[in-house]
């Protein structure tokens, strides 16, 4: 299969250990391109975990996990190369304090490229564009609202024109409001720019209507896979108990596999 073919991520036989602990496994997943995956799960449930297998950072104790139409790389050189591919939206936005907006999405085109200063110029201005704050490019982090500071943070994660985004809990901290900004975002960005999009989510409620692909991982495995509907009508006491928050049920309560395992 050609690599532009391929899945934008494929997970066969996947399982994943912190020390000598086994967080997931059984991990079988395919994620088609273009498309909105929402990954949801209790607290604890191994979410950041997953993502930690796609960018690199852990290496699966079995198993494949391929990207972008090949396996995560080992080298160093090669990791680095993937993981510009990889735009990467983190909870606490990682903004840094003391540059204004247009400068911290400036950061990754100076570090990553060689282009002269006029096009970067530009091209910050088209992320500030394309996420609606042209008007802050001078504002320094403290100077923004929260959902503007994401805003900021979710241009510098596009600023490379990366084909996958992965979004780390991007509602967090933030009022419904400018939540509804961000979801609505996410999904015409990824629309727009042709990307594929990962979401790791508390937020089931808010995040379900643009997602076209739901996952649910709970006691160290996936235990739903499929569309948002579905999901809703799923007859899964798991999957039940998780949309419903509820304490009682197939999902312990401290979802910790280290519970588990005591
Ligand atoms: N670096 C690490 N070393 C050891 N254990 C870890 C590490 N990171 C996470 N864990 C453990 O792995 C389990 C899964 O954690 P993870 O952060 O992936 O869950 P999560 O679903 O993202 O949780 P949350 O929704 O609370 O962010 C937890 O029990 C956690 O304590």
């Amino acid at each position: 299969m050609d690599a532009n073919d391929a899945p934008a991520v494929r997970l066969a036989g996947v399982r994943l250990d912190r020390g000598t602990r086994t967080i997931l496994s059984g991990l079988d997943l395919e994620v088609p391109r273009g498309s909105i995956t929402a990954v949801l799960g209790p607290s604890g449930s191994g979410k950041s975990t997953l993502l930690a297998a796609l960018t690199g950072e852990l290496v699966p104790a079995a198993g494949t996990v391929e990207v972008l139409g090949q396996p995560v790389p080992r080298q160093q050189r090669a990791l680095l190369a993937l993981r510009r591919s990889i735009g990467v939206l983190l909870q606490g936005n990682g903004l840094l304090t003391d540059l204004t907006a247009a400068e911290n999405i400036a950061l990754p085109l100076r570090t990553h490229t060689r282009l002269p200063r006029a096009v970067i110029d530009r091209l910050v201005e088209m992320k500030l564009h394309a996420v609606g704050l042209r008007a802050a490019a001078d504002a320094y982090p403290r100077e923004l609202s929260g959902g503007m500071a994401r805003r900021v943070a979710l241009a510098r994660a596009i600023a490379l024109d990366p084909p996958l985004m992965i979004y780390d809990e991007p509602l967090t901290g933030l009022d419904p409001i400018a939540s509804g900004v961000i979801i609505n975002l996410i999904s015409e960005l990824n629309d727009r720019l042709g990307l594929t999009s990962i979401i790791v989510t508390h937020h089931v409620h808010e995040t379900l209507p643009i997602a076209d692909r739901a996952v649910v991982i709970a006691n160290g495995r996936v235990v739903y896979s499929g569309t948002p509907g579905e999901l809703q009508a799923s007859g899964d006491l798991l999957v039940q108990q998780f949309l419903q928050g509820k304490p009682d049920g197939p999902i312990a309560f401290d979802s910790s596999p280290r519970a588990e395992a005591a």
